[in-house]
C-alpha cells in the first residue's frame, strides 16, 4: 500500500476538491441528543465543512471510566478543506467554546467530544498523521464498538484500516466476537420529549453467526413493539368502524388499548389513520382527515391519568401537511404508506423534525393502481446496468434468485432512502417496512415475510459509486387481518382473521420483524411477547 504520509507542508488541494474525514461523537452530560444535534449544525454552519451523512444514534456503557452515565454515541461524514490540524481546532472549539465541555479527568462525562476517526484526500487516499496533537486514523478506534458500528453504516463494508489493511467490519466482528456485554450497543430512534423524558425507541441488533449456514448477519434481540392501528375512517377494512367518529368512544379503545398493551410491553404505539390507505379505497379530503385526527391526538395527550410517555403516538398519513399538524398535536412518528412518493414535501417535515421518526414504507404506483404493479420477477435492475451490485451482510446476491421480490424491494426503498436524505432526513429517525399487500400479491407477500432478514441486512453498491445499508435500521410489518391471511384460511371476514394473524406475526418475529403493526392488541400482544422469547431470546 503505497499510502501517503500527510503532513501540512507537502498536499494541499491544487483543486477544488475537497478532502472526506470521519469524525465520531460522543455525549453523557446534560441533553446528550440537543448536544449532538448543535455540533452537528456547528460543523454544518462551518463554511469549509459539508456534512454528507450522519449514522444512527448509539447508547452504550461508558468504556475505561465505567462509573459515569451511559454515553450517546455515532459517526459523521464530512467533505472538507481543512486540513487535519485545521479541523482538530474546529472539533476542539465546538466542544469547549460552543458545547462548553469541562474536562476534567481522561475518559470522564463530557457534554460532547468530537473525534476525527480517519481522513481521506482528495484523491480518496487514506491520511496518516502521527502529531503530538493528533493521530490519524484515531488510535483507539479498533477496540470501540461505539466507534467502529455506526461507521460500518458509512462506510463501504469492504473499507480497509489502512495500518492493519483489514476490513473495518472485520475489526468490528472481532470485538463482537469476544462476547463482552459492555460492546453491544443499543439502537436509539429519538421521540418527543414528553414531560421532561427523552424518549427513544431502542433496538438490539447483533451479529450472529449461523451455525448451520456457517453465515453471519445482523439479529434483532430487543424486544419487538406493538403498533395498534386506531382507524377513524368509516370504510376501514377490517375493524368496521361503528364509532370512527366518536371521540369519547376513541378514547375509550385507547385506555382499553393502554391497559392491554402495557401488560407485557413497556410502551405502545398508536397509529392513528384518518385517510384509509386500502388499495382503490376513496381518498377523503385532507381536512376531512386533519378533523379527523388532530382532536383525537391533542385529547390523549391531555389525559394526565396516562403515563404519556409511554404512549407513542403514530399518524398513518401520505399528507405532509397532515404530519405537520399532528406533530404540533403531538404526534411521535409519521407512518406513510407511500414512501414519500404521493407528497414531494414529506421529506421536508420529516427533516424539519429530527426528534420524530418517520417509517420509510415500499410501494409502487397511488392508492388506485398498485395492485396492477405486483411484477418482481427478474431483479430489477435497469437493463444492461451490470455495475449495481447488491450484498446480504457482504454475500454477493447473485442476480435470479428466489430473492427478487426482496431484492427489487430493498432497492426501491434503498432509492427513496437516497432521495430522504439528499432532503436531510437523518438516518435515525428511519424504520423500513416492505408494504405488505402494497402492490404485492399473496405469493409476493409470503416471500416477503420470509426474506425479511435480507432487507435487514441489505447493502448495494450504485453505478455511481454510492453505497447504501439498512444496518440497525428496525423493520415495521403490517400484515394483520389483511387479504391474502383471508384467502389462505378461507376467511372472507376480516375481522375475523386475528387468530390466524397472530401466527403471521410470529413467523414476521422470527425473519427479524421489529414493529409489528396489529388490530387485535389484547390477542396479538402475547403473540409478540411468546415469539420474542422463542426467537430472540427476550
Ligand atoms: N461508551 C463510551 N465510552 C467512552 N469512554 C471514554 C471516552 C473518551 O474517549 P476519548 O479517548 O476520545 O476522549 N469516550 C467514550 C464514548 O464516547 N462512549
Ligand atoms: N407502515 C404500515 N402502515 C400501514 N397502514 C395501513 C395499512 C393497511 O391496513 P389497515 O387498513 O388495516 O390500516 N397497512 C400498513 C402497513 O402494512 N404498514
Amino acid at each position: 500500500f503505497d499510502l501517503p504520509i500527510y503532513s501540512d507542508e507537502i498536499k494541499t488541494n491544487t483543486d477544488d476538491r475537497w478532502n472526506k474525514a470521519y469524525l465520531a461523537f460522543g455525549s453523557n452530560l446534560g441533553d446528550r441528543f440537543q448536544n449532538i444535534q448543535l455540533a452537528i449544525d456547528l460543523l454544518k454552519t462551518n463554511p469549509q465543512v459539508t456534512v454528507n451523512q450522519v449514522s444512527s444514534l448509539f447508547e452504550s456503557e461508558p468504556m475505561y471510566f465505567t462509573n459515569q452515565n451511559l454515553f450517546m454515541n455515532g459517526c459523521i461524514e464530512i467533505s472538507t478543506n481543512l486540513k487535519p490540524l485545521e479541523l482538530l481546532k474546529l472539533c476542539k472549539e465546538i466542544e469547549y467554546k460552543e458545547l462548553k465541555r469541562v474536562k476534567q479527568i481522561d475518559n470522564g462525562p463530557r457534554t460532547i467530544d468530537l473525534d476525527i476517526i480517519m481522513y481521506l484526500n482528495a484523491d480518496n487516499e487514506q491520511v496518516l498523521l502521527n502529531d503530538s496533537e493528533l493521530t490519524i486514523p484515531h488510535a483507539r478506534m479498533l477496540e470501540r464498538s461505539f466507534v467502529l458500528e455506526p461507521l460500518c453504516e458509512l462506510v463501504p463494508f469492504d473499507l480497509i484500516h489502512p495500518l492493519t489493511c483489514e476490513p473495518l467490519t472485520s475489526h468490528l466482528s472481532q470485538i463482537y466476537a469476544k462476547g463482552n456485554l459492555e460492546d453491544q450497543l443499543w439502537k436509539l430512534i429519538p421521540l418527543p420529549t414528553i414531560n421532561g423524558h427523552n424518549r427513544f425507541l431502542k433496538f438490539k441488533t447483533v451479529e450472529k453467526f449461523d451455525d448451520f449456514t456457517g453465515k453471519t448477519t445482523m439479529v434483532s434481540q430487543s424486544p419487538s413493539y406493538m403498533m395498534c392501528v386506531l382507524n377513524t375512517t368509516p370504510d376501514s377494512f377490517s375493524d368496521g368502524n361503528e364509532f370512527y367518529h366518536n371521540l369519547d368512544k376513541q378514547l375509550d379503545r385507547v385506555q382499553h388499548m393502554y391497559d392491554e398493551g402495557l401488560k407485557l410491553h413497556d410502551s405502545i404505539i398508536i397509529d392513528i389513520g384518518g385517510c384509509s390507505t386500502r388499495p382503490n379505497s376513496e381518498q377523503i379530503e385532507q381536512d376531512i382527515e386533519l378533523q379527523r385526527t388532530v382532536p383525537l391526538i391533542k385529547a390523549i395527550r391531555s389525559r394526565k391519568d396516562w403515563e404519556q410517555e409511554k404512549i407513542i403516538i403514530s399518524i398513518d398519513t401520505y399528507r405532509s401537511q397532515v404530519a405537520l399538524k399532528t406533530i404540533e398535536a403531538g404526534a411521535d412518528m409519521i407512518n406513510d404508506i407511500s414512501g414519500g412518493t404521493f407528497d414531494a414535501s414529506m421529506f421536508d417535515v420529516v427533516a424539519q423534525h429530527p426528534e420524530v421518526s418517520y417509517v420509510l414504507s415500499h410501494t409502487r404506483g397511488d392508492i388506485s393502481n398498485m395492485v396492477h404493479m405486483a411484477k418482481y420477477d427478474d431483479d430489477g435492475l435497469e437493463s444492461g446496468d451490470t455495475q449495481t451490485k447488491e450484498f446480504m451482510f457482504y454475500q454477493r446476491l447473485p442476480s435470479k434468485t428466489g430473492t427478487n421480490v426482496i431484492r427489487s424491494i430493498a432497492r426501491e426503498i434503498s432509492d427513496r432512502y437516497s432521495w430522504a436524505l439528499l432532503k436531510n432526513v437523518r438516518r435515525w429517525q428511519l424504520v423500513l417496512d416492505p408494504g405488505l399487500g402494497f402492490a404485492k400479491n399473496g405469493k409476493n407477500n409470503l416471500q416477503v415475510i420470509r426474506h425479511l432478514s435480507l432487507l435487514k441486512n441489505y447493502c448495494k453498491f450504485t453505478k455511481d459509486g454510492e453505497y447504501v445499508n439498512f444496518r440497525n435500521i428496525p423493520i415495521l410489518v403490517g400484515p394483520s387481518r389483511k387479504a391474502f391471511i383471508g384467502k389462505i384460511t378461507d376467511e372472507p371476514d376480516a375481522s375475523k382473521r386475528d387468530f390466524a394473524t397472530g401466527s403471521v406475526i410470529t413467523s414476521c418475529v422470527g425473519f427479524g420483524a421489529d414493529v409489528i403493526r396489529i388490530h387485535d392488541y389484547a390477542n396479538c400482544s402475547k403473540a409478540i411477547r411468546m415469539a420474542d422469547a422463542i426467537y430472540k431470546g427476550v
